[in-house]
């Protein structure tokens, strides 16, 4: 593990200079990974494992969409690509990566194939932190630990490609076999992580609910709606509130922060964007810290976790669910921002 230094608290994380991919090739030799859920982490890594040599396996229900994505990607039927009961058979290490919800409903035929020296994959602490709400509470006698992709597992699968690598943290939640370490930290480096930095159930799933809830998501549409709606207020055709709203930040702007920090896109936007930025970051600052007070505290109450196992347990929770995503899309913000993506010079 490498000590690094962030912002003065010195924190450990595993790096792959540290844990090449051989190291963790060398350690799954014998296992057989079951990934368990082939919707948006289950493919980026089960193809990222696949590649970097790893011996997986999918488990899926059939007939199903994500069925005929995983054969579509390669993996073969009744060699590669199981249902779900089969492929926990066969597992040696389960990756739990159906969505929250459904974990829930499949626990009790997981639980059947977590014999002693197996180990249960996480990529999310919800399950296990909230099992008084999710019933999930894996044997004593089995590792449980989770990678968790700090972004999308499409995102994942891109970075790996272009050989790049997404963060992502660890944690231990039982070490029965006295080789969790090892595996979890195997299983990272095999899913594509660029470097593993450590935390704990608890606080993986406190700070992902609060993330997506918050700046990662839907702070961001929150924040872009409202200014959206004063410029349009005042005037400003669409093309020109969604340009200062959003194209701008996500083409010119959020790179330079990506480059190299905020200090850094300031520097290079004019002295009078500087001192405007400078004197109202704070009052935005002011002005949500108590929403992510409330936030938070809704979080940690187990209140989030509770809203998502009410929603994504219901039969037509997708079809709910892009209803509402069809309204963010047919939103004038977002038609707007449609034609200005066309109108990218790599667009036409
Ligand atoms: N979406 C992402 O990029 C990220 C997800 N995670 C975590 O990874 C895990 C998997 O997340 P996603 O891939 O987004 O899940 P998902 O919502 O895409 O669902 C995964 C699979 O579960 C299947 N499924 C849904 N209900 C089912 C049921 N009742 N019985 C059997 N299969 C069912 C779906 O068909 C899908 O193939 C979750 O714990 C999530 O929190 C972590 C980081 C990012
Ligand atoms: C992509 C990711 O990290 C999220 C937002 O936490 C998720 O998809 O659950
Ligand atoms: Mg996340
Ligand atoms: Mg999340």
């Amino acid at each position: 593990m490498a000590k690094i230094n962030f912002g003065g608290v010195e924190e450990e994380v595993v790096t792959r200079e540290e844990f090449p991919l051989s190291k963790a090739q060398e350690v799954l030799k014998d296992e057989v990974v079951a990934v368990i859920g082939y919707g948006v982490q289950g493919p980026g890594q089960a193809l990222n494992m696949k590649e970097n040599g790893i011996n997986v396996i999918v488990g899926q229900r059939k007939p199903s969409k994500s069925w005929d994505k995983a054969v579509a990607d390669g993996f073969v039927p009744g060699e590669t690509l199981f249902e779900i009961e089969e492929a926990l058979e066969k597992g040696t290490i389960i990756c739990y990566l159906l969505s929250d919800a459904a974990q829930i409903e499949l626990w009790p035929t997981v639980k059947k194939y977590l014999t002693p020296g197996k180990a249960l994959y996480f990529s999310h602490g919800f399950g296990v932190t909230y099992n008084d709400r999710t019933g999930i509470v894996p044997p004593a006698d089995v590792d449980v630990f989770l990678v968790a992709p700090k972004g999308s597992g499409t995102s994942l699968r891109r970075m790996f490609l272009e050989g790049r690598g997404l963060n992502s943290s660890f944690a231990i939640h039982q070490d029965a076999t006295g080789k969790a370490q090892e595996r979890v930290v195997a299983l990272g480096i095999s899913v594509g992580s660029g470097y593993l930095f450590k935390t704990d159930f608890k606080k993986e799933v406190y700070s992902d609910l609060t993330g997506e809830r918050g700046t990662l998501m839907g702070a961001i549409q929150g924040i872009f709606a409202a200014q959206y709606d004063v410029l349009r207020k005042n005037g400003h055709s669409p093309s020109e509130a969604f340009n200062e709203t959003v194209e701008e930040l996500t083409q010119s702007l959020m790179p330079l922060v990506a480059e190299n920090g905020m200090d850094w896109m300031y520097a290079n936007c004019s002295t009078t964007a500087q001192r405007g930025a400078l004197d109202w970051w704070k009052k935005f600052r002011d002005a949500v810290s108590p929403v992510f007070e409330d936030l938070y505290d809704s979080v940690a109450k187990g209140e989030e976790a509770q809203r998502s196992i009410d929603s994504n347990s219901q039969a037509d929770y997708r079809e709910k669910l892009e209803v509402e995503l069809k309204e963010l899309h047919d939103s004038e913000m977002w038609q707007a921002g449609a034609e200005v993506r066309k109108l990218r010079p790599e667009n036409n």
